[in-house]
């Protein structure tokens, strides 16, 4: 069998083309745009060239884009005042603080100071609580985006489907696993400690890898016809590519995987696309609630 690969570059295109389209109607209604502010603190490169494509693809969407860019030695109190104040910022729906920040920074306090209700990353403790208990609120962007190109694929009900999440961080793997429990799949969550994880693997039908660990799922792990969604980014060596080049690859063994399953998404390409797509869907989603707005349809 040859899987499909699953296009995430294709999918966030389309979804952003929709979080466009209701842009237009939001302004009609409430005479602003939806604003979102992205905060930078340090010089992190791949981070700066995440912060550079977030504010690429807000004002692409037709949004206020707002960037901050502090030093790396920014008190962490500072960073918290500019949170408040951006809270307080009418024209301000979505605030991200893009991570990792500095070491001499608590994450965790940096995300409570943000006001849940603009919280687009969906990181507060208030939303994880939300997603927990099938309350509405904000969704992290990864998982969120995961779900979309499984739902793409095989409904919304996963009733009967069992799925494996290999990874548990509050970011990726805990939200992953709620929205797999919320459209009904049978969830087991996996991780470093788990005893005889290929054979775990082998159990599932659908299997979302966030482990961070290049290629660490081989295609012998495997059930035939799983779907396998790779959320893994991990730049490795490529000396067959020139002395000191890199490329990227997933968590996933990639070529392995398409010899088993019926459809991976690959790295490049694939998972990471939807991170800044859903970003702008959550600040268009965030708008509207506070405006007191329905839920834009078809997001
Ligand atoms: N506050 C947040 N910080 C971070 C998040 C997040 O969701 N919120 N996620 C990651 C970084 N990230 C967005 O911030 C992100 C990562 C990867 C991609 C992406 O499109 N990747 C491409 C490959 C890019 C490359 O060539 O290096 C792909 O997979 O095709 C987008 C966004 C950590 N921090």
């Amino acid at each position: 069998m040859t899987a499909e690969r699953i296009d995430g570059k294709v999918f966030a295109e389309g979804l952003r083309g929709r979080v466009s389209s209701a842009v237009a109607p939001f302004l009609a209604a409430t005479g602003r745009r939806p604003g979102l502010a992205v905060v930078l603190v340090g010089e992190d490169p791949a981070s700066q060239v995440y912060v550079g494509s977030k504010h690429k693809a807000t004002v692409e969407a037709g949004m206020m884009s707002f960037e901050h860019r502090l030093p790396a030695d920014t008190p962490e109190a500072d960073l918290i005042a500019l949170v408040e104040r951006l809270n307080a910022d009418e024209t301000v729906d979505g605030i991200l603080v893009q991570l990792p920040l500095p070491k001499h920074m608590r994450e965790s306090a940096v995300i409570e100071a943000i006001d849940p209700d603009k919280d687009v990353d969906g990181f507060h403790i208030v939303n994880a609580g939300r997603l927990a208990t099938g309350l509405p609120g904000l969704v992290p962007c990864t998982p969120l985006g995961c779900m979309m190109l499984l739902e793409d694929r095989l409904g919304r009900d996963l009733s009967g489907k069992s799925a494996v999440v290999i990874g548990r961080s509050n970011i990726v793997g805990k939200p992953m696993a709620q929205l797999l429990l919320a459209a009904n799949a049978t969830v087991t969550i996996a991780h470093s400690r788990t005893a005889d994880l290929p054979a775990v693997v082998r159990g599932a039908d659908i299997v979302v890898a966030a482990v961070g660990r290049p290629e660490m799922v081989r295609g012998d792990w495997l059930k035939p016809g799983a779907v396998v969604i790779d959320v893994g980014i991990n730049r490795i060596a490529a000396p067959e590519r020139g002395e000191g080049k890199t490329r990227l690859v997933g968590d996933v063994a990639y070529t392995e995987a398409l010899e088993t399953a019926n459809a991976v998404t690959p790295v490049p390409g694939g998972v990471g696309p939807m991170t800044i797509a859903v970003l702008l869907r959550n600040t268009l989603v965030a708008a509207h609630r506070r405006a007191g707005l329905p839920a834009p349809e078809g997001l």
